[in-house]
């Protein structure tokens, strides 16, 4: 039985008068990719923000790994082991794939002062970004301009970038957004690949690629959760269909 990685509880956020998180009550699951999904302005992007450090709390706690992390800044959350992915926001376009990739790679080193005086820790730099060329599939691109790509491959970096950090849970915020539809099968396909035995949560609009990835889905409503289970449970749930998917759902 796979431990509670990351366990929302009784979290709330209200900005003013206007409560956008209600109460929500999560347990994720080490080694599960799990979907948030929700009508527009359900409140999954503030539930991220909420997670990742952007936001705090009005009531509640987040716990990562068993410590509280709820009210922590974004940089505090990611060194205890959260990364979060937003788009393309963190490569730098002028540097090339194998150098965003070290970068990201230095950074978990980064105050260890003594670990850049010996060649073999370069060496296991190198392999590590080797590795992970290999793992988001741009090892042909390695020397290629990050700001050169087409944007599924820039896509891939970043979240190869996320991936460099070793997180404990992973935040994709809507992967496949301004995707072509063979870019976001590739790109389905590469995230399922490179989250195998890590622990994911999902925003993402398109439904076909929740229902092809996820292990478990969430659905926010107004807030709140309405529903929390397996792709099969979500599909079959009449409260869902109810409130959200509707026709959709078949
Ligand atoms: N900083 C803010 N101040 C006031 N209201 C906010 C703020 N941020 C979000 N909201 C409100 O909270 C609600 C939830 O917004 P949020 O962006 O979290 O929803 P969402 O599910 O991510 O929507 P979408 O699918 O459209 O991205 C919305 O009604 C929004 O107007």
């Amino acid at each position: 039985m796979s431990r509670d990685i990351l366990v929302l509880d009784h979290l709330c956020k209200s900005f003013g008068p206007v409560e956008v998180t209600r109460d929500v009550n999560l347990v994720i699951r080490e080694g599960e990719r799990h979907a948030l999904i929700g009508p527009n302005g359900a409140g999954k992007s503030t539930l991220f923000h909420l997670i990742s450090g952007n936001y705090k709390p009005t009531s509640g706690s987040i716990r990562l790994d068993g410590d509280e992390i709820g009210g922590l800044d974004p940089a505090r959350v990611n060194r205890r082991g959260l990364a979060r992915s937003f788009q393309i926001t963190n490569i730098f376009s002028g540097l090339s794939v194998a150098e965003n990739l070290r970068l990201a790679v230095m950074r978990r080193y980064g105050l260890q002062f003594n670990f850049w005086r010996r060649v073999t820790h370069l060496r296991r730099v190198n392999a590590e970004v080797d590795d992970l060329l290999q793992k988001i599939r741009l090892t042909a691109k390695a020397r290629s301009i990050a700001g050169d790509l087409p944007y599924s491959d820039q896509r891939s970096l970043e979240i190869g970038m996320t991936l460099a950090s070793d997180p404990k849970v992973i935040l994709l915020d809507e992967p496949m957004a301004g995707m072509s539809h063979e870019e976001t099968e590739y790109t389905t396909d590469l995230i399922r690949d490179i989250t195998a035995g890590r622990t994911l949560m999902i925003v993402e609009h398109d439904m076909d690629v929740i229902f092809t990835l996820a292990d478990r889905i969430t659905v926010l409503v107004y807030g709140e959760i309405i529903a929390t289970g397996t792709p099969q449970q979500i599909r079959e749930s009449a409260r869902v269909k109810e409130a959200y998917l509707g026709e959709e759902a078949g």
